[in-house]
Protein backbone atom coordinates (compact mmCIF):
# COMPACT_ATOMS: atom_id res chain seq x y z
CA UNK A 1 0.00 0.00 0.00
CA UNK A 2 2.78 2.06 1.10
CA UNK A 3 4.87 2.13 -2.28
CA UNK A 4 1.61 1.96 -4.54
CA UNK A 5 0.13 5.03 -2.20
CA UNK A 6 4.00 6.54 -2.95
CA UNK A 7 4.32 5.94 -6.90
CA UNK A 8 1.02 7.35 -7.65
CA UNK A 9 2.16 10.24 -5.64
CA UNK A 10 4.99 11.14 -7.62
CA UNK A 11 3.10 11.03 -10.64
CA UNK A 12 0.67 13.38 -9.61
CA UNK A 13 0.21 16.22 -12.21
CA UNK A 14 -1.93 18.95 -12.19
CA UNK A 15 -4.33 19.76 -14.59
CA UNK A 16 -2.12 21.59 -16.83
CA UNK A 17 0.17 18.88 -16.81
CA UNK A 18 2.68 20.30 -14.54
CA UNK A 19 4.43 17.99 -11.68
CA UNK A 20 2.50 18.90 -8.34
CA UNK A 21 5.34 19.88 -5.71
CA UNK A 22 4.12 18.42 -1.99
CA UNK A 23 2.70 20.81 -0.09
CA UNK A 24 2.38 21.69 3.90
CA UNK A 25 -1.49 22.13 4.48
CA UNK A 26 -2.27 23.37 8.08
CA UNK A 27 -6.17 22.05 8.07
CA UNK A 28 -7.89 23.95 10.84
CA UNK A 29 -11.22 21.31 11.55
CA UNK A 30 -9.74 18.89 10.23
CA UNK A 31 -10.78 16.17 12.99
CA UNK A 32 -14.63 16.92 11.58
CA UNK A 33 -16.71 15.28 9.06
CA UNK A 34 -15.49 16.98 6.29
CA UNK A 35 -11.48 17.40 6.91
CA UNK A 36 -11.51 13.81 7.96
CA UNK A 37 -12.47 12.77 4.73
CA UNK A 38 -10.12 14.96 3.21
CA UNK A 39 -6.98 14.13 5.23
CA UNK A 40 -7.37 10.40 4.46
CA UNK A 41 -7.50 11.06 1.08
CA UNK A 42 -4.32 13.35 1.25
CA UNK A 43 -2.66 10.31 2.82
CA UNK A 44 -3.85 7.81 0.66
CA UNK A 45 -3.02 9.35 -2.61
CA UNK A 46 -0.94 12.25 -2.51
CA UNK A 47 2.56 13.39 -0.55
CA UNK A 48 1.15 16.57 1.21
CA UNK A 49 1.58 17.00 4.52
CA UNK A 50 -0.81 17.79 6.72
CA UNK A 51 -0.71 20.17 9.99
CA UNK A 52 -4.38 18.64 11.42
CA UNK A 53 -5.43 21.08 14.01
CA UNK A 54 -8.66 20.51 16.18
CA UNK A 55 -10.15 20.30 19.60
CA UNK A 56 -11.48 17.01 18.93
CA UNK A 57 -9.50 13.95 16.73
CA UNK A 58 -11.58 11.37 17.17
CA UNK A 59 -12.59 10.77 13.54
CA UNK A 60 -9.11 10.89 11.83
CA UNK A 61 -7.48 8.46 14.90
CA UNK A 62 -7.24 5.63 12.49
CA UNK A 63 -4.85 8.16 10.23
CA UNK A 64 -3.02 8.92 13.30
CA UNK A 65 -2.41 5.94 14.85
CA UNK A 66 -0.73 3.23 15.24
CA UNK A 67 3.04 5.05 14.16
CA UNK A 68 4.13 2.51 11.38
CA UNK A 69 1.06 3.73 9.05
CA UNK A 70 2.53 4.14 5.24
CA UNK A 71 2.10 7.72 5.79
CA UNK A 72 3.63 8.34 8.98
CA UNK A 73 5.17 11.71 9.61
CA UNK A 74 2.98 13.56 7.13
CA UNK A 75 0.56 14.12 9.59
CA UNK A 76 0.49 15.81 12.99
CA UNK A 77 -2.33 16.21 14.93
CA UNK A 78 -2.42 19.62 17.19
CA UNK A 79 -4.78 19.74 19.56
CA UNK A 80 -5.78 23.32 20.03
CA UNK A 81 -9.01 25.85 20.11
CA UNK A 82 -8.51 28.68 17.85
CA UNK A 83 -10.14 30.91 19.56
CA UNK A 84 -7.39 31.30 21.87
CA UNK A 85 -4.42 29.73 21.00
CA UNK A 86 -1.20 31.11 20.31
CA UNK A 87 0.31 28.49 18.05
CA UNK A 88 -2.31 29.19 15.34
CA UNK A 89 -0.29 32.07 13.37
CA UNK A 90 3.41 29.80 13.86
CA UNK A 91 1.47 27.15 11.85
CA UNK A 92 -0.15 29.59 9.19
CA UNK A 93 3.53 30.43 8.63
CA UNK A 94 5.03 26.84 8.49
CA UNK A 95 2.40 25.60 5.59
CA UNK A 96 1.90 26.42 2.03
CA UNK A 97 -1.69 26.54 1.96
CA UNK A 98 -4.17 26.92 5.00
CA UNK A 99 -7.55 25.20 4.85
CA UNK A 100 -10.34 26.38 7.11
CA UNK A 101 -13.32 24.13 8.11
CA UNK A 102 -13.80 24.91 11.63
CA UNK A 103 -17.35 25.75 12.50
CA UNK A 104 -20.32 25.51 14.75
CA UNK A 105 -22.81 24.25 11.28
CA UNK A 106 -25.51 21.99 12.92
CA UNK A 107 -29.25 24.43 12.43
CA UNK A 108 -30.32 23.39 15.85
CA UNK A 109 -27.57 25.65 16.99
CA UNK A 110 -28.51 28.61 14.77
CA UNK A 111 -31.55 30.07 16.54
CA UNK A 112 -30.83 28.65 20.18
CA UNK A 113 -26.85 29.39 20.43
CA UNK A 114 -26.83 32.67 17.73
CA UNK A 115 -23.74 34.18 19.57
CA UNK A 116 -21.58 30.95 19.64
CA UNK A 117 -22.69 30.83 15.97
CA UNK A 118 -21.57 34.43 14.90
CA UNK A 119 -18.51 34.18 16.79
CA UNK A 120 -17.70 30.78 15.67
CA UNK A 121 -18.19 31.21 11.92
CA UNK A 122 -17.32 35.02 11.56
CA UNK A 123 -15.22 36.25 14.30
CA UNK A 124 -13.37 33.24 15.00
CA UNK A 125 -12.33 32.90 11.50
CA UNK A 126 -10.76 36.66 11.46
CA UNK A 127 -7.56 36.08 12.35
CA UNK A 128 -7.28 32.67 10.24
CA UNK A 129 -7.78 35.20 7.32
CA UNK A 130 -5.80 37.89 8.59
CA UNK A 131 -2.34 35.63 9.20
CA UNK A 132 -2.75 34.08 5.34
CA UNK A 133 -3.06 37.91 4.34
CA UNK A 134 -0.24 39.43 6.16
CA UNK A 135 2.31 36.07 5.84
CA UNK A 136 1.21 35.58 1.60
CA UNK A 137 -0.30 32.25 2.74
CA UNK A 138 -2.66 31.02 0.30
CA UNK A 139 -6.49 30.42 2.12
CA UNK A 140 -9.22 27.76 1.25
CA UNK A 141 -11.84 28.65 3.18
CA UNK A 142 -15.41 26.73 3.64
CA UNK A 143 -18.28 28.61 3.44
CA UNK A 144 -21.66 27.15 2.65
CA UNK A 145 -24.28 27.06 0.44
CA UNK A 146 -26.76 28.60 2.70
CA UNK A 147 -25.27 32.26 1.74
CA UNK A 148 -27.94 31.88 -0.56
CA UNK A 149 -30.50 31.76 1.57
CA UNK A 150 -34.22 31.21 0.05
CA UNK A 151 -34.66 31.31 -3.65
CA UNK A 152 -36.26 34.04 -5.64
CA UNK A 153 -38.91 31.92 -6.97
CA UNK A 154 -40.03 30.80 -2.85
CA UNK A 155 -41.46 34.66 -3.28
CA UNK A 156 -43.49 34.29 -6.51
CA UNK A 157 -47.35 33.20 -5.91
CA UNK A 158 -47.65 29.89 -5.29
CA UNK A 159 -48.69 29.03 -9.16
CA UNK A 160 -46.97 30.68 -10.93
CA UNK A 161 -45.26 28.99 -13.72
CA UNK A 162 -42.30 31.04 -13.43
CA UNK A 163 -41.68 28.75 -10.41
CA UNK A 164 -40.57 26.35 -13.07
CA UNK A 165 -38.00 28.61 -14.52
CA UNK A 166 -34.48 27.69 -13.06
CA UNK A 167 -33.67 31.39 -13.58
CA UNK A 168 -35.45 31.74 -10.44
CA UNK A 169 -34.10 29.09 -8.22
CA UNK A 170 -30.86 27.82 -9.32
CA UNK A 171 -27.96 29.39 -7.49
CA UNK A 172 -25.27 30.89 -9.29
CA UNK A 173 -22.33 32.10 -7.67
CA UNK A 174 -21.71 35.25 -9.30
CA UNK A 175 -25.55 36.09 -9.49
CA UNK A 176 -27.74 34.89 -7.18
CA UNK A 177 -28.55 37.21 -4.72
CA UNK A 178 -28.33 36.54 -1.20
CA UNK A 179 -31.92 36.17 0.55
CA UNK A 180 -32.38 35.63 4.17
CA UNK A 181 -35.20 36.16 6.83
CA UNK A 182 -35.91 39.11 9.35
CA UNK A 183 -33.12 39.31 12.40
CA UNK A 184 -35.52 37.37 14.52
CA UNK A 185 -36.01 34.24 12.50
CA UNK A 186 -31.94 33.60 13.82
CA UNK A 187 -31.72 30.32 11.63
CA UNK A 188 -29.84 33.18 9.60
CA UNK A 189 -27.19 34.21 11.93
CA UNK A 190 -25.04 31.38 10.40
CA UNK A 191 -25.96 32.10 6.78
CA UNK A 192 -25.38 35.79 7.55
CA UNK A 193 -21.38 35.06 9.22
CA UNK A 194 -20.65 32.85 6.60
CA UNK A 195 -21.21 35.83 4.04
CA UNK A 196 -19.50 38.50 5.82
CA UNK A 197 -16.39 36.34 6.45
CA UNK A 198 -16.64 35.74 2.60
CA UNK A 199 -17.14 39.43 1.75
CA UNK A 200 -13.90 39.90 3.78
CA UNK A 201 -12.09 37.26 2.11
CA UNK A 202 -12.97 38.67 -1.07
CA UNK A 203 -12.08 42.36 0.16
CA UNK A 204 -8.80 41.07 1.36
CA UNK A 205 -8.03 39.33 -2.15
CA UNK A 206 -9.08 43.11 -4.34
CA UNK A 207 -7.43 45.04 -1.91
CA UNK A 208 -4.22 42.92 -0.08
CA UNK A 209 -3.54 40.20 -2.94
CA UNK A 210 -4.80 37.26 -0.70
CA UNK A 211 -5.02 33.97 -2.85
CA UNK A 212 -8.08 32.55 -2.00
CA UNK A 213 -10.44 29.91 -2.99
CA UNK A 214 -14.13 30.15 -1.02
CA UNK A 215 -16.14 26.68 -1.32
CA UNK A 216 -19.91 26.52 -0.73
CA UNK A 217 -20.85 22.97 -0.06
CA UNK A 218 -24.02 21.94 -0.90
CA UNK A 219 -25.23 18.68 1.84
CA UNK A 220 -22.45 16.86 1.54
CA UNK A 221 -23.13 13.52 3.35
CA UNK A 222 -21.34 10.17 4.11
CA UNK A 223 -19.75 8.31 6.85
CA UNK A 224 -18.70 9.95 9.89
CA UNK A 225 -21.24 13.02 9.86
CA UNK A 226 -22.00 14.40 12.37
CA UNK A 227 -22.76 12.24 15.63
CA UNK A 228 -25.40 9.39 17.19
CA UNK A 229 -27.35 11.19 20.10
CA UNK A 230 -26.69 9.41 23.05
CA UNK A 231 -24.06 7.29 21.39
CA UNK A 232 -21.29 9.70 20.28
CA UNK A 233 -22.95 12.76 21.12
CA UNK A 234 -25.56 14.31 23.69
CA UNK A 235 -28.34 12.60 24.09
CA UNK A 236 -30.51 15.66 23.48
CA UNK A 237 -28.57 17.01 20.35
CA UNK A 238 -29.89 17.23 17.22
CA UNK A 239 -27.72 16.27 14.39
CA UNK A 240 -27.97 17.18 10.74
CA UNK A 241 -30.97 15.29 8.96
CA UNK A 242 -28.71 12.42 7.42
CA UNK A 243 -27.43 11.51 11.36
CA UNK A 244 -31.29 12.37 12.70
CA UNK A 245 -33.12 9.93 10.10
CA UNK A 246 -29.73 7.54 10.84
CA UNK A 247 -30.49 7.44 14.48
CA UNK A 248 -34.65 7.28 13.89
CA UNK A 249 -33.67 4.51 11.50
CA UNK A 250 -31.38 2.41 13.97
CA UNK A 251 -33.70 2.98 17.27
CA UNK A 252 -37.12 1.84 14.40
CA UNK A 253 -38.63 4.84 15.24
CA UNK A 254 -40.42 6.95 13.03
CA UNK A 255 -38.54 10.06 11.62
CA UNK A 256 -39.40 13.04 12.24
CA UNK A 257 -39.92 15.19 8.96
CA UNK A 258 -40.33 19.01 9.96
CA UNK A 259 -43.13 21.03 8.87
CA UNK A 260 -43.99 18.42 6.51
CA UNK A 261 -40.12 17.54 5.14
CA UNK A 262 -41.36 20.05 1.59
CA UNK A 263 -38.01 21.70 1.46
CA UNK A 264 -35.55 20.46 -1.32
CA UNK A 265 -31.81 19.31 -0.84
CA UNK A 266 -29.48 18.33 -3.42
CA UNK A 267 -26.97 15.30 -1.73
CA UNK A 268 -23.47 14.57 -2.86
CA UNK A 269 -21.95 12.06 -1.94
CA UNK A 270 -18.39 13.02 0.30
CA UNK A 271 -16.00 11.40 -1.43
CA UNK A 272 -17.34 12.96 -4.81
CA UNK A 273 -17.05 16.46 -3.23
CA UNK A 274 -13.55 15.42 -1.59
CA UNK A 275 -12.31 15.07 -5.50
CA UNK A 276 -13.72 18.72 -5.82
CA UNK A 277 -11.56 20.06 -2.77
CA UNK A 278 -8.19 18.13 -3.77
CA UNK A 279 -8.20 19.74 -7.22
CA UNK A 280 -8.49 22.49 -5.70
CA UNK A 281 -5.48 21.97 -3.48
CA UNK A 282 -3.86 20.82 -6.36
CA UNK A 283 -4.44 23.87 -9.18
CA UNK A 284 -4.25 26.82 -7.49
CA UNK A 285 -3.92 28.74 -10.70
CA UNK A 286 -6.94 27.57 -11.14
CA UNK A 287 -8.96 28.00 -8.22
CA UNK A 288 -7.58 31.33 -6.83
CA UNK A 289 -9.91 34.41 -6.75
CA UNK A 290 -12.91 31.42 -7.05
CA UNK A 291 -16.11 31.02 -5.38
CA UNK A 292 -17.47 27.53 -6.26
CA UNK A 293 -20.24 25.83 -5.45
CA UNK A 294 -19.62 22.24 -4.64
CA UNK A 295 -22.74 19.40 -5.11
CA UNK A 296 -24.87 17.21 -7.19
CA UNK A 297 -27.64 19.09 -8.63
CA UNK A 298 -29.23 15.41 -10.19
CA UNK A 299 -29.31 14.37 -6.67
CA UNK A 300 -32.64 16.69 -5.86
CA UNK A 301 -35.05 15.35 -3.28
CA UNK A 302 -37.33 16.83 -0.83
CA UNK A 303 -36.85 15.92 2.94
CA UNK A 304 -40.01 13.47 2.53
CA UNK A 305 -38.75 11.58 -0.25
CA UNK A 306 -35.26 11.78 1.75
CA UNK A 307 -36.41 9.76 4.46
CA UNK A 308 -38.69 7.17 2.11
CA UNK A 309 -35.73 6.72 0.54
CA UNK A 310 -33.03 6.71 3.55
CA UNK A 311 -36.41 3.42 5.12
CA UNK A 312 -35.97 1.18 2.21
CA UNK A 313 -32.38 1.54 1.63
CA UNK A 314 -32.01 0.80 5.49
CA UNK A 315 -34.29 -1.85 5.19
CA UNK A 316 -31.90 -3.83 2.12
CA UNK A 317 -28.51 -2.70 3.91
CA UNK A 318 -29.95 -4.12 7.97
CA UNK A 319 -32.17 -6.66 6.86
CA UNK A 320 -34.70 -5.09 9.59
CA UNK A 321 -38.61 -4.42 9.01
CA UNK A 322 -39.30 -0.50 8.54
CA UNK A 323 -40.89 1.29 11.26
CA UNK A 324 -44.76 0.67 11.82
CA UNK A 325 -45.10 4.15 11.22
CA UNK A 326 -42.93 5.34 9.03
CA UNK A 327 -42.42 8.92 9.33
CA UNK A 328 -44.38 11.86 11.53
CA UNK A 329 -44.64 15.58 10.84
CA UNK A 330 -43.65 17.74 13.32
CA UNK A 331 -43.39 21.44 13.60
CA UNK A 332 -40.33 22.84 12.81
CA UNK A 333 -41.37 25.20 16.42
CA UNK A 334 -41.41 21.86 18.29
CA UNK A 335 -38.35 20.58 17.02
CA UNK A 336 -36.09 23.54 16.43
CA UNK A 337 -37.53 26.09 18.66
CA UNK A 338 -38.79 29.41 17.99
CA UNK A 339 -36.69 31.38 15.08
CA UNK A 340 -35.98 29.01 12.98
CA UNK A 341 -36.63 29.11 8.87
CA UNK A 342 -35.62 27.23 6.27
CA UNK A 343 -33.91 27.28 2.46
CA UNK A 344 -36.69 26.11 0.26
CA UNK A 345 -34.59 24.68 -2.55
CA UNK A 346 -31.34 24.46 -3.33
CA UNK A 347 -29.70 23.62 -6.98
CA UNK A 348 -26.43 24.51 -7.20
CA UNK A 349 -25.44 25.66 -10.79
CA UNK A 350 -22.14 23.91 -11.36
CA UNK A 351 -20.48 25.87 -14.44
CA UNK A 352 -17.58 27.64 -12.97
CA UNK A 353 -16.20 24.57 -11.21
CA UNK A 354 -16.67 22.73 -14.15
CA UNK A 355 -15.23 25.41 -16.40
CA UNK A 356 -12.00 26.00 -13.55
CA UNK A 357 -11.85 21.71 -12.12
CA UNK A 358 -13.61 20.18 -14.92
CA UNK A 359 -15.28 18.44 -11.82
CA UNK A 360 -18.40 16.45 -11.85
CA UNK A 361 -20.34 14.68 -9.13
CA UNK A 362 -20.80 10.91 -10.11
CA UNK A 363 -22.89 9.37 -7.28
CA UNK A 364 -26.30 8.52 -7.34
CA UNK A 365 -28.59 9.38 -3.78
CA UNK A 366 -29.55 5.64 -3.78
CA UNK A 367 -25.83 4.55 -3.89
CA UNK A 368 -24.88 7.09 -1.35
CA UNK A 369 -26.90 6.41 0.74
CA UNK A 370 -26.52 2.46 0.28
CA UNK A 371 -22.90 2.88 1.61
CA UNK A 372 -23.33 5.46 4.15
CA UNK A 373 -26.24 3.49 5.60
CA UNK A 374 -23.82 0.17 5.38
CA UNK A 375 -21.62 2.16 7.52
CA UNK A 376 -23.94 3.77 9.80
CA UNK A 377 -25.75 -0.18 10.94
CA UNK A 378 -21.98 -1.44 11.22
CA UNK A 379 -20.65 1.15 13.25
CA UNK A 380 -23.67 2.05 15.38
CA UNK A 381 -26.06 -1.26 15.51
CA UNK A 382 -24.82 -2.73 18.82
CA UNK A 383 -24.05 0.26 20.70
CA UNK A 384 -28.05 1.35 19.65
CA UNK A 385 -29.13 -1.94 21.05
CA UNK A 386 -27.69 -1.96 24.14
CA UNK A 387 -28.47 2.13 24.62
CA UNK A 388 -32.15 0.80 24.40
CA UNK A 389 -31.26 -2.24 26.91
CA UNK A 390 -30.32 0.21 29.46
CA UNK A 391 -32.96 0.72 31.88
CA UNK A 392 -34.11 4.67 31.99
CA UNK A 393 -33.14 5.79 35.65
CA UNK A 394 -36.05 7.14 37.61
N1 LIG B 1 -21.00 19.02 5.64
C1 LIG B 1 -21.57 19.86 4.80
O1 LIG B 1 -22.32 19.46 3.92
C2 LIG B 1 -21.28 21.34 4.84
C3 LIG B 1 -22.15 22.13 4.13
C4 LIG B 1 -21.93 23.50 4.09
C5 LIG B 1 -20.86 24.05 4.74
N2 LIG B 1 -20.01 23.25 5.43
C6 LIG B 1 -18.89 23.90 6.09
O2 LIG B 1 -17.73 23.07 6.01
C7 LIG B 1 -16.99 23.15 7.22
C8 LIG B 1 -16.78 21.77 7.81
O3 LIG B 1 -18.02 21.14 8.01
P1 LIG B 1 -18.18 19.66 8.61
O4 LIG B 1 -19.41 19.13 8.06
O5 LIG B 1 -16.92 18.92 8.47
O6 LIG B 1 -18.42 20.04 10.15
P2 LIG B 1 -17.87 19.35 11.48
O7 LIG B 1 -18.59 19.95 12.61
O8 LIG B 1 -17.87 17.87 11.34
O9 LIG B 1 -16.34 19.83 11.49
C9 LIG B 1 -15.91 21.06 12.00
C10 LIG B 1 -14.69 20.81 12.86
O10 LIG B 1 -14.18 22.06 13.32
C11 LIG B 1 -13.77 21.93 14.65
N3 LIG B 1 -13.80 23.24 15.31
C12 LIG B 1 -14.88 24.05 15.47
N4 LIG B 1 -14.51 25.14 16.15
C13 LIG B 1 -13.20 25.03 16.40
C14 LIG B 1 -12.26 25.86 17.08
N5 LIG B 1 -12.64 27.01 17.63
N6 LIG B 1 -10.99 25.45 17.15
C15 LIG B 1 -10.60 24.27 16.60
N7 LIG B 1 -11.43 23.44 15.96
C16 LIG B 1 -12.72 23.83 15.86
C17 LIG B 1 -14.79 20.97 15.28
O11 LIG B 1 -14.27 20.36 16.45
C18 LIG B 1 -15.02 19.99 14.13
O12 LIG B 1 -14.19 18.86 14.23
C19 LIG B 1 -17.74 24.13 8.10
O13 LIG B 1 -17.18 25.41 7.96
C20 LIG B 1 -19.15 24.12 7.56
O14 LIG B 1 -19.80 25.35 7.80
C21 LIG B 1 -20.23 21.90 5.52
O1 LIG C 1 -25.20 20.94 4.41
C1 LIG C 1 -25.25 22.07 3.91
O2 LIG C 1 -25.06 22.28 2.75
C2 LIG C 1 -25.55 23.25 4.80
O3 LIG C 1 -26.87 23.11 5.18
C3 LIG C 1 -27.22 22.57 6.40
O4 LIG C 1 -28.53 23.04 6.55
P1 LIG C 1 -29.76 22.13 6.22
O5 LIG C 1 -29.65 21.46 4.91
O6 LIG C 1 -30.99 22.94 6.43
O7 LIG C 1 -29.64 21.13 7.44
P2 LIG C 1 -30.06 19.63 7.65
O8 LIG C 1 -29.98 19.35 9.12
O9 LIG C 1 -29.25 18.76 6.80
O10 LIG C 1 -31.61 19.62 7.27
C4 LIG C 1 -32.11 19.47 5.98
C5 LIG C 1 -33.62 19.56 6.00
O11 LIG C 1 -34.14 18.44 6.73
C6 LIG C 1 -35.06 18.88 7.72
N1 LIG C 1 -34.99 17.90 8.85
C7 LIG C 1 -33.86 17.79 9.59
C8 LIG C 1 -33.78 16.84 10.60
C9 LIG C 1 -34.88 15.99 10.86
O12 LIG C 1 -34.88 15.10 11.76
N2 LIG C 1 -35.99 16.14 10.10
C10 LIG C 1 -36.07 17.08 9.11
O13 LIG C 1 -37.14 17.17 8.45
C11 LIG C 1 -34.66 20.30 8.04
O14 LIG C 1 -35.73 21.04 8.55
C12 LIG C 1 -34.22 20.80 6.66
O15 LIG C 1 -35.34 21.19 5.93
C13 LIG C 1 -26.36 23.13 7.53
O16 LIG C 1 -26.67 24.47 7.75
C14 LIG C 1 -24.91 23.10 7.26
O17 LIG C 1 -24.28 21.94 7.67
C15 LIG C 1 -24.51 23.39 5.88
O18 LIG C 1 -23.96 24.69 5.85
Amino acid sequence: MASSAAAGASARVDLDGNPIKPLTICMIGAGGFIGSHLCEKLMNETQHKILALDVYNDKIKHLLEPDNLPWNGRITFHRLNIKHDSRLEGLIKMSDLTINLAAICTPADYNTRPLDTIYSNFIDALPVVKYCSENNKRLIHFSTCEVYGKTIGSFLPKDSPLRQDPAYYVLKEDESPCIFGSIEKQRWSYACAKQLIERLIYAEGAENGLEFTIVRPFNWIGPRMDFIPGVDGPSEGVPRVLACFSNNLLRGEPLKLVDGGQSQRTFVYIKDAIEAVTLMIENPARANGHIFNVGNPNNEVTVRQLAEMMIKVYSKVSGAQPPETPTIDVSSKEFYGEGYDDSDKRIPDMTIINRQLGWNPKTSLWDLLESTLTYQHRTYAEAIKKVIAKPVAS
